[in-house]
């Protein structure tokens, strides 16, 4: 049974040609279109199956991230469908859901909560959470104190000890240093032997062909490829 199911989505974002209220003015008297709609994803459909680790790979502006998002449910598509099965964890935008005025303890309870987690399980894990984060000397400083990276490690860290089925990961990995980032990669590699569903965008190739059996190439919004990842990286590259 497949857990992503995304069925001929289309996506349109409008792009304003207009800055100031006079040219807005201007441009509607003379009857100029103020915007024009660009199509970020025409007609976009795959599967992905339980267990299965995908990586969304192309070029900048491909369209990547916001199928992530169409996935997430951050964003909904303007025709098609995006049908999920079972808990979705996306690290899509770092510190997204973070209140900064909270402190690092605060904000694990309400993103633990967001995620789906009672008060009960995230007392439970708490001290994991945080031991992985390596940030407990902050835990108590309201996070808009936080560094990026700090943002990154706290948001990682409750996303991969909340129980998911599906984990989206953007991107962000980038943001930790090399040691964060490989224990972290460690942690996801332990997520998919257990068996959940990884969709993942990078543009570290090497790593995402090893992370990842199959690659879905998007170019121009459309889908380019569909298959092993290595393919999918070689195509990239040629
Ligand atoms: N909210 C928005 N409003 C207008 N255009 C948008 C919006 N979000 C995305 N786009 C446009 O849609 C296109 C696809 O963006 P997307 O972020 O999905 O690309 P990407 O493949 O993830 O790129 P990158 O590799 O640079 O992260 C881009 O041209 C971008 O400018």
């Amino acid at each position: 049974m497949p857990r992503i199911i995304v069925d001929d989505v289309h996506k349109d974002f409008k792009l304003r040609h207009t800055h100031s209220i006079k040219e807005t003015f201007v441009a509607a008297l003379k009857r100029k279109p103020l915007t024009t709609d660009f199509h970020a994803l025409s007609g976009v459909g795959f599967e992905i199956g339980e267990g299965e680790s995908v990586a969304l790979l192309g070029f900048n502006g491909s369209g990547k991230s916001t199928m992530l998002k169409l996935i997430s449910g951050v964003l909904t598509p303007d025709e098609g469908k995006v049908l999920t099965r079972g808990r979705v964890a996306g690290l899509i935008e770092v510190g997204a859901g973070f209140h900064p005025d909270l402190s690092g303890r605060e904000n694990i309870y309400l993103n633990a909560a967001i995620l789906g987690m009672t008060k009960k399980e995230t007392d439970e894990r708490f001290d994991e959470i945080v031991e992985f984060s390596e940030i407990s000397q902050f835990i108590d400083t309201e996070v808009k104190h936080y560094s990026s990276g700090m943002f990154l490690r706290l948001a990682f860290s409750v996303a991969i000890h909340t129980e998911v089925d599906i984990l989206l990961i953007d991107e962000i990995l980038s943001v930790g240093d090399e040691p964060f980032q490989k224990k972290c990669l460690a942690r996801i590699r332990e997520l998919h032997s257990q068996g959940k569903t990884l969709v993942v965008v990078s543009h570290d190739l090497d790593m995402v062909s090893s992370l990842c059996e199959r690659g879905i190439l998007l170019r121009g919004g459309a889908i380019a490829f569909d298959g092993p990842s290595k393919e999918a990286v070689a195509l990239m590259r040629a």
